[in-house]
């Protein structure tokens, strides 16, 4: 098992791609604390995925907090240490992704964005660090990004730049958290059918332009993140540091 009795953090694990790498890494041997938004809705998801890693055999936490506040990852941390008495690895995986123009982008859903998606990450990447720091013994930082760090969308005018400052976070982190044996990287996920694009790829002229770019000829799935999630977690990739991982299907490579 790659990561046995790692405490690992992910946020926005309630579903998802955080939902998939939460199970990966309950198999792996790691216990777990599910970061959620806190909303009445996604407890019974919450409630149901600690249960599934408990079947596992492994077990977990979870902190109802949003990912845009500065005290969030404090919380997440502290909920590690009272119950897990560590924090080896820290997923930052909570973001939104609400579809807008760029002329009439409403200021609140830009705002909201950029604080859920960078701000609140910078905060709670910085708590896991410290902690990290104080254990002595390194640790996993890993963001996730995505293609959208590298490319532009017309109607993600509000999300991309959040997507690259987070790539640039964990590229900034690896220098100043490496000499700590802290690795930062940042994992790249191409097209995804999960609630963040439902309906978006409901649209099935869309839908079908995505999969004839991506070379494998499928969408990906939750599931296909989740290994290289906990790879970059893991004692494998014990060099790797400031990298970032595209996990896309070869859609990124496609032009023609
Ligand atoms: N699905 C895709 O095609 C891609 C997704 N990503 C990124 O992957 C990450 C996970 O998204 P998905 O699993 O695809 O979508 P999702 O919508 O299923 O999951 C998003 C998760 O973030 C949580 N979340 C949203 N706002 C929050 C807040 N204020 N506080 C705490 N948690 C909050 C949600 O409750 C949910 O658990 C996001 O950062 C997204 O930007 C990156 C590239 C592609
Ligand atoms: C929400 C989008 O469908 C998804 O998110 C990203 O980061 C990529 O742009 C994907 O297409």
């Amino acid at each position: 098992m790659l990561l046995n009795d790692k405490t690992v953090i992910i946020t926005g694990a309630s579903r998802g791609i955080g939902r998939a790498a939460a199970l990966e890494c309950a198999r792996q041997g790691a216990n777990l604390v599910i970061g959620y938004s806190g909303s009445e809705s996604s407890r019974p998801l919450v409630d149901e995925l600690i249960g599934e890693i408990r079947s596992l055999g492994r077990d977990a936490t979870s902190v109802g907090a949003p990912a845009g506040d500065p005290d969030t990852g404090d919380k997440l941390v502290d909920a590690a240490v009272s119950h897990f008495g560590s924090v080896d690895v820290f997923v930052n995986n909570a973001g939104i992704c609400p579809f807008h123009g760029f002329l009439d982008m409403p200021r609140d859903t830009y705002l909201e964005t950029v604080n859920t998606n960078l701000n609140g990450a910078y905060f709670a990447v910085q708590a896991a660090a410290r902690r990290m720091k104080e254990q002595g013994n390194g640790g996993a930082i890993i963001a996730v990004s995505s293609i959208s760090a590298l490319v532009g969308g017309a109607m993600q005018t509000h999300y991309t730049p959040t997507k690259a400052g987070l790539l640039s976070l964990m590229q900034s982190c690896a220098v100043a958290l490496g000499p700590y044996g802290i690795r930062c990287n940042a994992l790249l996920p191409g097209t995804i059918e999960t609630d963040i694009n439902k309906d978006d790829l409901a649209d099935q002229e869309k839908r079908d332009y995505m999969i004839g770019r991506t070379p494998l000829g499928r969408l990906g799935r939750p599931e296909d993140m989740a290994g290289p999630i906990a790879f970059l977690a893991s004692d494998m990739a014990a060099y790797v540091t400031g990298a970032s991982l595209l996990v896309d299907g070869g859609m990124f490579v496609n032009l023609q």
